[in-house]
């Protein structure tokens, strides 16, 4: 092993020092991330601590263990760390801040209104908003149309989430500045990983004006003129800075988007996949009494994508567990013994960290029989979800987790979910899809390990056609 391993007290894991990878003070994992932790992982046993910048960081890669873990929600806390690195990284003032007393719990609020009744508002509206985007700019022509397909998901569903989450000028459906503020997001974006460990803004070029741009953007006169019963409005009330709409933006897209890419790919990589979830949609609509024709547009409720949706649910889920490599996070709040089952128990002391990075369970071939391939039907059972899967013979609590876990949970995953269902179902009813010849081996990008789902190296060539219905 080429990293110096010290072995600890008995309740304390083997600490490993002099690894670099991670930037600054922070946690960016950049491109070994998996290979580094499944190597310590095969060394030292499902426990280790890693040493870096004065701090412990403790990863726990036995999903068996998972529970524990999340379970000690007081303990171990998961806000610390987000109230910290978030406003640093987007530009709105601590949390805590005394300039704006009660943010905090604004902010709590207004992950509500993602959930429950306002769920509602929000896929009906993003429904309406996906139909305009795709009417308008890709169901006039009837001839076989040749695109770039992460650019395409981004097109769609930036704007459509944009319009959805924050409205539209009184003028028009559509915003006319929509494609330079993308441009500048995909700017920022690109330097996400490098806020997130802690770089200081100054030293990224161009990025605090670009930063600057795209939080002027949500001033309330630029935006927001239109706002009847939506969601905005309410949203808008709770939580009055620009600069936290500006990361709401980019909570609402910055997975959503290389989600939704990796589903369309897996479709259009697997025909049998496709041909599967397109039926499954099709069948969703005649029940409800729809009879589809390419010249008008679709609506799908929340109670029809509540529907059970065996194949485009195992399809999404199965995208999520082949490109989500998100880090779950936690901070001790005191010094105290993390007792891990029956047997096992770790000495923790305030400050520690103690991460979990599913990815490591997702390829687990123990769980996940040939973990590397696609297969849409992974997640049905006997026409129904799938929700048993095993390690060490042992029924697995956790087996999925690219929204997170516990206290820290996305508050976003059921309109992720449902807009993806949106996108696709409107993508397979509407369109022919190929993948261009040379096209189906996409890459994993690992540049944002620890931070969501992964982009895709490089993009990929399809073909699309107005289908004849
Ligand atoms: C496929 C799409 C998405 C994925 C994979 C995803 C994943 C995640 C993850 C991993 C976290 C952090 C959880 C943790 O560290 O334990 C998170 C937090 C968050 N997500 Fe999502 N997310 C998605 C879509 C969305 C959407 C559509 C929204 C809003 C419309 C959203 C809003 C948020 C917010 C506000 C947080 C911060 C929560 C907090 O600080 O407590 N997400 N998401």
């Amino acid at each position: 092993c080429d990293c110096a391993v010290c072995c600890r007290r008995k309740d304390e894991p083997p600490l490993i020092k002099g690894w670099i990878p991670f930037l600054g003070k922070g946690l960016e994992f950049g491109k070994d991330a998996y290979k580094f932790l499944d190597k310590h992982k095969r060394k030292h046993g499902d426990i280790f601590t890693v040493q870096m910048a004065g701090k412990y960081m403790t990863f726990v890669l036995d999903p068996l263990l998972y529970p524990y873990i999340i379970k000690h929600g007081r303990q171990l806390d998961f806000h610390e760390f987000s109230n910290k690195v978030a406003p640093i990284t987007f530009g709105y003032p601590p949390v805590h801040s005394k300039l704006h007393p009660g943010l905090k719990e604004q902010i709590q609020r207004s992950f509500k209104l993602l959930q429950g009744e306002s769920l509602t508002l929000l896929t009906e509206s993003m429904m309406g908003n996906l139909m305009l985007v795709f009417r308008q700019d890709h169901l006039g022509h009837s001839d076989w149309m040749s695109g770039s397909m992460y650019q395409f998901c981004l097109s769609v569903m930036f704007e459509a989430t944009l319009l959805t989450m924050f409205g539209c000028v009184s003028s028009a459906r559509r915003h006319g500045g929509v494609r330079a503020l993308r441009d500048d997001f995909v700017k920022f974006d690109d330097k996400f990983p490098l806020l997130i460990a802690q770089v200081p803004i100054c030293l990224l070029r161009g990025t605090r004006a670009i930063r600057k741009k795209l939080i002027n953007y949500f001033l309330p006169d630029r935006i927001l003129k239109e706002v009847s019963e939506s969601f905005t409005q309410i949203n808008n009330t709770l939580s009055p800075l620009s600069a936290h709409h500006f990361a709401m933006l980019w909570a609402s897209v910055g997975n959503t988007v290389p989600a939704t890419f990796w589903a369309m790919y897996y479709l259009l990589s697997h025909p049998e996949a496709l041909q599967a979830v397109r039926q499954e949609i099709q069948e969703v609509l005649s029940l409800s009494g729809v009879e589809f024709s390419n010249d008008t547009d679709v609506k799908l409720h929340r109670e029809q994508l509540d529907k059970p949706t065996t194949s485009s649910e195992s399809t999404i889920n199965e995208s999520f567990r082949l490109s989500s490599a998100s880090m779950n996070i936690r901070v001790a709040q005191e010094d105290f013994s993390l007792q891990l089952g029956e047997s096992r128990s770790v000495a923790v002391r305030k400050g520690d960290i103690i991460a979990m990075y599913p990815q490591i369970m997702h390829l687990d071939p123990e769980i996940y029989e040939e973990p590397k391939k696609f297969r849409f039907d992974r997640y049905v059972h006997n026409g129904a979800e799938k929700t048993d899967f095993y390690k060490d013979d042992q029924k697995l609590k956790y087996y999925l987790m690219p929204f997170g876990s516990g206290s820290s949970m996305c508050p976003g995953r059921y309109f992720a979910m449902n807009e993806i269902k949106q996108f696709l179902s409107l993508l397979l009813l509407y369109f022919d899809l190929q993948l261009e010849d040379g096209q189906s081996r996409a890459e994993l990008d690992p540049s944002r390990a620890g931070l969501g789902i992964l982009l895709p190296s490089a993009d990929v060539r399809f073909r699309y056609r107005l289908r004849v219905v």
